[in-house]
């Protein structure tokens, strides 16, 4: 994180902590104001801008590369420890609240730098606060999933016994 001058409306300079250029803020500085706008055509050319739009989130947010490279490790442990079925599939709604929550900031973090032009306004710091407070929610939420359903595993890998960890061992067969 960098700091950054930023005037608060006051006529006075303030100094904010900010992280340096994120997607957001450089597709911001590439816009053309004189470019038409455009709508999607077909429906090939609507996939091409939602994978566009993922694949942008993908490679320029830090903080999704993280949820990625997170869901690979709990992929990879899934695999390892044997996950049934009905596990997987909570393993996979944890992991995509996340990551949906973290494409959801993406698109409040955009459209207040939008409203606001970039310049400093206390609502647009506010906004911004909640949208990253959800993204932490669902992070919570995605780790309280994981831990329910991996502690019986890790619990018999390790030979912890009991009642709940033989069961869960017990379904796998
Ligand atoms: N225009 C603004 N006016 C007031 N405060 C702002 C403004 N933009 C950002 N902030 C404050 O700076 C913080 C960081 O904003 P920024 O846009 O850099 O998000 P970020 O840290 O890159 O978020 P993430 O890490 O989720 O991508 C915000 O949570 C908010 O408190």
């Amino acid at each position: 994180m960098t700091t950054d001058l930023r005037d608060n409306n006051h006529g006075q300079i303030e100094e904010t902590d900010f992280h340096p250029k994120s997607a957001v803020e450089e597709l911001a500085e590439q816009t053309n104001p004189k470019a038409p706008s455009r709508r999607n055509k077909n429906f090939l050319i609507s996939m091409y801008h939602a994978l566009k739009g993922i694949f942008l989130v993908v490679i320029r947010e830090r903080n999704m590369r993280f949820h990625l490279s997170f869901a690979f490790f709990i992929l990879v442990l899934g695999l390892y420890l044997g996950l049934n079925r009905s596990e997987w599939l909570w393993v996979v709604i944890a992991v995509f609240l996340a990551v949906y929550g973290e494409f959801l900031n993406t698109v409040v973090e955009a459209v207040v730098d939008l409203v606001v032009e970039r310049k400093y306004h206390p609502l647009a710091g506010l906004v911004k606060d909640v949208s990253a407070g959800m993204v932490l929610v669902a992070v919570g939420a995605e780790l309280i999933i994981l831990a329910l359903i991996f502690q019986p595993h890790i619990w018999h890998y390790f030979g912890i016994e009991t009642n709940f960890s033989r069961f869960v061992h017990r379904l796998k067969g």
